[in-house]
């Protein structure tokens, strides 16, 4: 669904990525692990054309997307969840999720069942109960959830969450854990950017591991759970 090969992405003379190869398959949750620092967040900015790689491709359904504007990109159907939530902080729950839902991709990755606000709270009930609150109004944790649901009623094929656990407490953190299991059965493809590895064992099928911009280690949950220098040199576990 997603390729990125031989990725090399700068901000100005500062080259931070270096040779980042990695696919997301339909259906699949793919997570992308690293330190601060490590160029996550940066992978996730070039799928979105907010950088513009300097050499290889960022390919979604078999088209090269690196030179498109953000906004063409979205529209193929890629959502993005950023780490700073991004909600309205003056618009009620109900308004964040409905202001800019759009039926999704225009081709055949239109999904046949669509997201609705009905759907988004069975997902999340807690919204539902919150509905009519203000953004500034929620809890951490319920703003992450509002982002997330956000990105949902724009109907995308592909979603990139940016760090969706950071700063929340444990149990909160279950919550997102239960909310990803259900975009996974939704069948919805996911790259999940995350440092909390109880998540990224939880939810996702294969692992990639982010050092100063370059792929360290690449396998499955098993495989990342038995490699203790990989856990210890580029995970801090
Ligand atoms: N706008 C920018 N201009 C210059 N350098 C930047 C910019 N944004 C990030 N960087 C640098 O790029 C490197 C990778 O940052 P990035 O945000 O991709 O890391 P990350 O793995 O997502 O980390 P975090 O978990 O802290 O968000 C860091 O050294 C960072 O200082």
């Amino acid at each position: 669904m997603i390729e990125l090969s031989d990725i090399n992405s700068y901000y100005g003379e500062s080259h931070i990525l270096h040779g980042v190869s990695l696919a997301v398959q339909d259906g699949e949750i793919v997570c992308l692990l690293g330190r601060n620092g490590a160029g996550k967040t940066t992978a996730i900015l070039t799928i979105m054309g907010y950088l513009k790689p300097r050499n290889g491709a960022v390919c979604y359904n078999g088209r090269d997307i690196s030179g498109l504007p953000t906004h063409a990109i979205a529209r193929l159907g890629i959502g993005l969840v950023p780490q700073e939530r991004g909600i309205f902080p003056s618009l009620t729950v109900r308004e964040n999720l409905t202001v800019f839902a759009r039926p999704g991709a225009r081709d055949s990755s239109r999904p046949k069942d669509p997201w609705t606000l009905e759907r988004i709270y069975r997902l999340f009930p807690r919204l539902k109960e919150r509905e009519s609150n203000l953004g500034f109004q929620l809890s951490g944790g319920e703003q992450q959830m509002l982002s997330i649901a956000r990105a949902l009623m724009l109907n995308p094929a592909l979603l990139l969450l940016d760090e969706p656990s950071e700063g929340l407490a444990p149990t909160i953190v279950d919550e997102i854990i239960q909310i990803l299991e259900g975009l996974k059965k939704e069948g919805l493809a996911v790259l999940l950017v995350e440092q909390n590895l109880r998540v990224a064992l939880a939810v996702a099928d294969r692992h990639h591991v982010l050092n100063k911009g370059e792929i360290c280690f690449s396998g499955s949950s098993s495989d990342l759970k038995d490699n203790d220098f990989v856990l210890r040199t580029y995970l801090s576990v």
